[in-house]
């Protein structure tokens, strides 16, 4: 009797000794499911509820308590503004209880940078908060996501990396959910960053390299707690005879903000200028990204943004400017204000 409520006490003091980990789970490849071990990247996405997940990989409980919340069950190319609310909120919440060490995140790989980055701006804490996914469905051989979700759990159980920001840790780094991106599709080196890694994982234990200097999280004027919708703003692409139809039509549906992935450094094409003007006379935000993924767009270079009062974004892609645009306009933020944020976040 005595020997096994001494065991059972020991069982509990080692449980309350580790850290504990909640796991959001939203879909994605990560919890995909495809005819044969050979179908690497014929699958369905979104299959596999967490409970499944969790209970296939026993090597979590050495790591933390590890507590499962299905939040959506979608492939990541179906995210809309809603799902970002309803994630952040739920974020935001769980960080601020005592009993939550870290929080992982399970996405699609698609939108998963655009989602983290979001939850980098949004979320004031500094537990850790890591994104991950996969790029092979569980029933692949090689698959990914068991290893990359220990690593992802392991990261958000361990105390150093706190106040790091939002990570996302897959092929064993981990990385910056500012400025990483799926820079591959189909391989699982999918995460890429110009600026590099922040460190790697490996068998559970995290190696550092270096540290974001942009603002999130704790530093962020953003908070989802005061968030409760987010504008239209859209994204144009440009290419050899591109036309202003998109530009007009998105301004006629009423978006608030355009952001337009030009050509190398965000130039734009002669015939889109005025277009562009014109809406923005209209009351619509003119952004200037690129669609060149590396480098940056400078102010005033390829246009005279200071006269047309236009805002650069930085490095930040397309679909990652549209993320700062949403935050930055649900504020009331001015154009010099949003250009003072492409500087910042
Ligand atoms: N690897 C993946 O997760 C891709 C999938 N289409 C998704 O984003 O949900």
């Amino acid at each position: 009797q005595d020997a096994s409520a001494a065991a059972a006490a020991a069982a509990k003091a080692a449980a309350m000794a580790k850290p504990n980990v909640v796991v959001l789970a939203t879909g994605g490849t990560i919890a995909g499911a495809g005819a044969s071990a050979a179908n690497s990247a014929t699958y369905t996405a979104a299959k596999v509820p967490v409970d499944k997940l969790l209970a296939g990989l026993p090597e979590l409980a050495n790591v933390a308590n590890v507590k499962g919340e299905q939040v959506f069950q979608i492939a990541s190319e179906s995210f809309a503004n809603d799902n970002l609310l309803t994630l952040a909120k739920r974020v935001s919440q769980l960080a601020k209880q005592a009993d939550v060490d870290g929080i992982v995140i399970t996405h699609g790989t698609d939108t998963l940078a655009e989602t983290a980055y979001f939850l980098s701006l949004t979320v004031h804490t500094d537990k850790p908060i890591a994104v991950v996914g996969s790029m092979r469905p569980g029933t692949a051989l090689s698959a990914d996501g068991a290893l990359n979700l220990l690593s992802a759990v392991s990261v958000a159980a361990s105390k150093d990396a706190k106040g790091k920001g939002v990570l996302i840790t897959m092929n064993d780094q981990i990385q910056s959910a500012r400025d990483t991106n799926k820079d591959v599709n189909i391989e699982t080196r999918a995460f890429q960053s110009q600026w590099g890694s922040l460190g790697m994982v490996v068998e559970g234990k995290n190696y550092w390299f270096r540290a974001p200097v942009k603002r999130h999280t704790t530093q962020s004027e953003f908070n989802i707690d005061d968030i409760t919708s987010l504008p239209s703003v859209e994204i144009v692409y440009s290419y050899g005879n591109v036309q202003p139809t998109a530009v007009q039509a998105l301004a006629a549906a009423g978006a608030k903000a355009i952001i337009h992935a030009g050509t190398g450094n965000g130039s734009v094409a002669n015939r889109m200028v005025e277009p562009l003007r014109q809406v923005q006379a209209q009351g619509v935000t003119i952004v200037r990204s690129s669609r060149v993924p590396y480098g940056f767009v400078l102010r005033n270079a390829e246009q005279p943004d200071d006269k047309y009062d236009w805002v650069v974004a930085h490095d930040m892609r397309p679909e990652k400017a549209r993320i700062l645009t949403m935050l930055a306009l649900a504020k009331g933020a001015n154009t010099k204000e949003l250009q003072r944020m492409f500087w910042e976040y």
